[in-house]
């Protein structure tokens, strides 16, 4: 399928954001593992989500997790330290997401688990058993999942759990997402120094707990609003100012491309306020989501960037430093990799497909952080876009309601 994206002549919207899928599947582990009845409210309905709540309520033999990093993390450490033996799957691509260095952690901690498949990668077969280890050392240079999904059994392990992180640590507000909803669930874990975290046993008790909306779906409307021309006005619902999401930075950071934050009860209003600046340099080792939302908002600003710390980026849904590479080659901006970690563009142009097909590689993000182009560049065409299910369903709605117009093709063309 693909679709055909018609801007609004203005923009003025209201917003209910789906809830974080980061906070939700954390929510659901850590309720699990507290073993209560006060299931957590507000929980995303995004498919990332759904995979999460359906091995966690069925358990079957064969757990497919689809697409979704975190369950697939998340759920193998889980499935570590309860009872029975499952399979945990997911797709073709996340099969080739690699998780040897939490295999590794966990069978340091007496885990049994089994490569189903290809040495490091899922599929994995895991027998839940005691685990006896309480001190490991492993990478946080790769991915913080790893890190979240050992500290959430850390606190039901009998002598709880000390982690020592080697290599310069990445997603580091995803970590301390982690501890902040431990905390919220009754357990006790934190930083001892730089790159140690200690978690005290006691596991978890059964506590009321709401999910907040999503802040990575949110930067792609400060994207809109940042793009949108006249004096664009966007409310999004069920966000909070002093938000454990790191993704909320993304707030500041568009300040700086001309979108001003106002925290209302409600959530956040979006305007547009003064210029953008005349380059962005910027580290997003912390907020690696919201690479995408930041490429192609500079671009078509045309605002000249160097990004770093996106070294994790090739090892999510999609490469995504390739993926942004080749899909804004059509829109006309040449950006440049370095090191498999950099992503800039001086501000060289090519010359531009008449009608571009973006192709969105079973990447959510690609078709989100795309869409918004059509208030700059017209005829502008999203393939597949029904990826976005995995964080935001009603995203293509939520376009609608706020005047865009989508037409949909059956086939890719
Ligand atoms: O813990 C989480 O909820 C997440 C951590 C990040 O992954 P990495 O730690 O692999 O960068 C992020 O990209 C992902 O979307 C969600
Ligand atoms: C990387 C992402 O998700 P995950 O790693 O959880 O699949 C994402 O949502 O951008």
């Amino acid at each position: 399928m693909q679709y055909l994206l018609n801007a609004p002549a203005s923009l003025y919207a209201t917003v209910q954001l789906p809830a974080s899928k980061s906070i939700s599947n954390r929510a659901l582990i850590l309720h699990a593992l507290s073993g209560g009845s006060t299931r957590p409210e507000n929980l995303s309905d995004c498919n990332d989500t759904q995979v999460m709540i359906r091995a966690l309520d069925h358990m079957p033999d064969v757990i497919d997790i689809h697409a979704a990093g975190t369950a697939m993390r998340f759920l193998t450490a889980y499935l570590c330290v309860t009872p029975g033996t499952h399979t945990i799957t997911g797709t073709e691509r996340m099969q080739q997401r690699p998780i040897r260095i939490l295999v590794d952690a966990l069978r340091t901690l007496g885990a049994r688990i089994d490569y189903a498949g290809n040495e490091g990668f899922p599929p994995l077969c895991i027998n839940g058993t005691q685990l006896t280890g309480s001190e490991i050392e492993l990478a946080g240079n790769v991915s913080s999942q790893y890190i979240s999904a050992l500290l959430m059994i850390g606190a039901v392990l009998p002598v709880g759990l000390k982690l020592r992180l080697t290599g310069n640590i990445i997603s580091r507000p995803y970590i301390n997402l982690t501890l902040q909803l431990m905390h919220d669930f009754g357990a006790q874990a934190g930083w001892t120094s730089e790159s140690s975290i200690d978690v005290t046993p006691g596991g978890y008790r059964d506590t009321p707990f709401r999910v907040e909306s999503d802040w990575s779906a949110a930067s792609y409307w400060y994207q809109m609003t940042a793009l949108a021309t006249g004096s664009p006005e966007v409310e999004l619902l069920g966000l909070f100012a002093n938000s454990a999401q790191g993704d909320s930075r993304g707030a500041e950071l568009f300040a700086r491309l001309g979108v001003q934050t106002e925290y209302i009860p409600q959530g956040v209003k979006l305007r547009k306020q003064g210029h953008p600046v005349v380059r962005l340099d910027e580290d997003l080792v912390d907020i690696p989501d919201l690479a995408q939302t930041f490429v192609v908002t500079c671009c078509l600003l045309d605002v000249p960037f160097r990004f770093t710390g996106l070294q994790s980026l090739k090892i999510k849904e999609t490469d995504r430093i390739c993926a942004l590479i080749t899909e804004l080659r059509k829109l006309g901006y040449v950006i440049h990799a370095e090191q498999d970690s950099i992503l800039w563009w001086d501000g060289e142009r090519c010359p531009a497909d008449e009608q571009p097909g973006i192709d969105t590689y079973e990447d959510h993000r690609m078709a989100m952080a795309f869409a918004p182009a059509c208030l700059v560049c017209p005829s502008i065409r999203i393939n597949e876009p029904q990826v976005v299910s995995k964080s935001y369903p009603r995203y293509w709605d939520d376009l609608q309601a706020a005047g865009f117009g989508i037409t949909a093709y059956p086939e890719s063309r």
